[in-house]
């Protein structure tokens, strides 16, 4: 599997943020997603979750074979800032959400067991979404990719609310699915860049980048990073 983006450009107003991104996802992967505040990083996310329109460019999947556009069925994308019903309780909205995509589950996974996987405990699975943490409403989102396993993952800082337990639970998560996905997760922090993904990626002045693996291996590789970031910045 491959996603490939040719020559995706954005503006707003008459600010160019995406200038031309071209780059292609592998399956089996999962990248990181760097760049500076306001690089474009939600932009491009939400390009590829059709949420913003793209001016120009081409976003593709490649499957079994066939290449096709990219499709918002092909993708779950979990937000920055968890966008859920309040008014439901957990258990109510993941039975929801099961019986809406039931056709394309394969599993004999019950809704407990889907709670059991990301340590929601059995009296707050039955609790309003709306008095749930930020860090549970993130867990829930990510609930959703469990489930439905589509091929490509997008994860906007998600790991940045959760405690270091739960932190450390959904990486080892990711890792454990990623063989069968694409994951693209945009962060801030570094550390969490190196530890989790396989790829770096830069986004900068409008365009991505792959970041060489031999300098992940340099000793000097956080100071470097910044200084390209900086650079690039100002470019
Ligand atoms: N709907 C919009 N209307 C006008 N400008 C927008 C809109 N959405 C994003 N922008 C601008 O596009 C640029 C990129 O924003 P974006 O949120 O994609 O950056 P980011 O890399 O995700 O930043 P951060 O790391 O701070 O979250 C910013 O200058 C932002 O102000």
């Amino acid at each position: 599997m491959k996603l490939q983006l040719e020559q995706i450009t954005k503006s707003f107003d008459n600010k160019k943020v995406l200038k031309d991104v071209s780059f292609e996802f592998e399956n089996g992967k999962i990248y990181a997603l760097l760049g500076r505040n306001g690089a474009g990083k939600t932009t491009l996310f939400n390009i590829l979750a059709d949420e913003v329109k793209e001016d120009g460019g081409t976003m593709n999947l490649s499957l079994h074979g066939e290449t096709r556009d990219l499709s918002i069925e092909d993708l779950s994308y979990v937000y920055s800032s968890p966008v859920l019903p309040d008014f439901l309780t957990g258990y109510e909205f993941i039975r929801f959400f099961m019986d809406i995509n039931k056709e394309k589950l394969k599993g004999e996974e019950t809704i407990d067991d889907y709670f059991n996987l990301i340590k929601i405990d059995e009296e707050d699975r039955h609790r309003l979404i709306k008095g749930y943490s930020h860090g549970m409403k993130n867990k829930l989102q990510m609930l959703l990719f469990l489930i439905a396993k589509p091929p490509v993952i997008l994860l906007d800082e998600p790991l940045t609310s959760l405690d270091v337990v739960v932190a450390l639970e959904i990486k080892k998560l990711l890792k454990s699915i990623r063989k069968n996905h694409i994951i693209i997760f945009s962060t801030h922090i570094l550390q969490l860049a190196t530890d989790l993904c396989d790829e770096i990626v830069i986004l900068n002045d409008g365009r991505l980048s792959l970041l060489d693996h031999e300098m992940l291996a340099d000793p000097n590789f956080e100071e470097e990073i910044i200084e390209r970031l900086k650079e690039e910045g100002h470019a």
